[in-house]
């Protein structure tokens, strides 16, 4: 890809993991403040000079963000194990068809730990 673009989102959201070892502090239920970043490449718009309208971005990012946005993530259909990998895959199954040129679904978990997913083929 020549160039990539991005666009950050935040989304408040709970959950717990449910397959970890009895005592994990993830088997708790608990919230973050996560961050998700979408990255389109494609080549640059001659007249328009950019790859692809932020605007657009966000737009297709929109029904996934209600869909996560305040609330328990374990409830989502398809999120029963809300992992960072799980959460980036499930990002990028949905967006991906309306989303031409989605290069990467990067899911901030916390300040420190998170998920960059560059679709099943990378
Ligand atoms: N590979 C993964 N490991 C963990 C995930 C995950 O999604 N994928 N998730 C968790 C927990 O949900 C937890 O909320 C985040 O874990 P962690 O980074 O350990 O959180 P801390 O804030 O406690 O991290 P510190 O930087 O050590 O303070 C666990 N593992
Ligand atoms: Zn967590």
């Amino acid at each position: 890809m020549p160039l990539t673009i991005f666009k950050v989102f935040q989304l408040e959201a709970a959950h717990r993991l449910p397959h970890v070892p009895p005592g994990h502090k993830c088997a708790r239920v608990h919230g973050h403040s996560f961050k998700v970043e979408v990255h389109v490449g494609g080549p640059l718009d001659p007249t328009l000079g950019w790859v692809m309208d932020f605007a657009d971005v966000k737009a297709a990012f929109a029904p996934l963000h209600e869909q996560l946005d305040h609330h328990y993530l374990n409830d989502v259909p398809g999120l029963d194990n809300p992992t960072s990998e799980r959460i980036a895959q499930w990002i990028w199954e949905r967006l991906q068809p309306t989303l031409p040129g989605l290069a990467r679904v990067v899911v901030h978990e916390t300040c420190t730990s998170g998920c960059d997913y560059r679709g099943p083929t990378a």
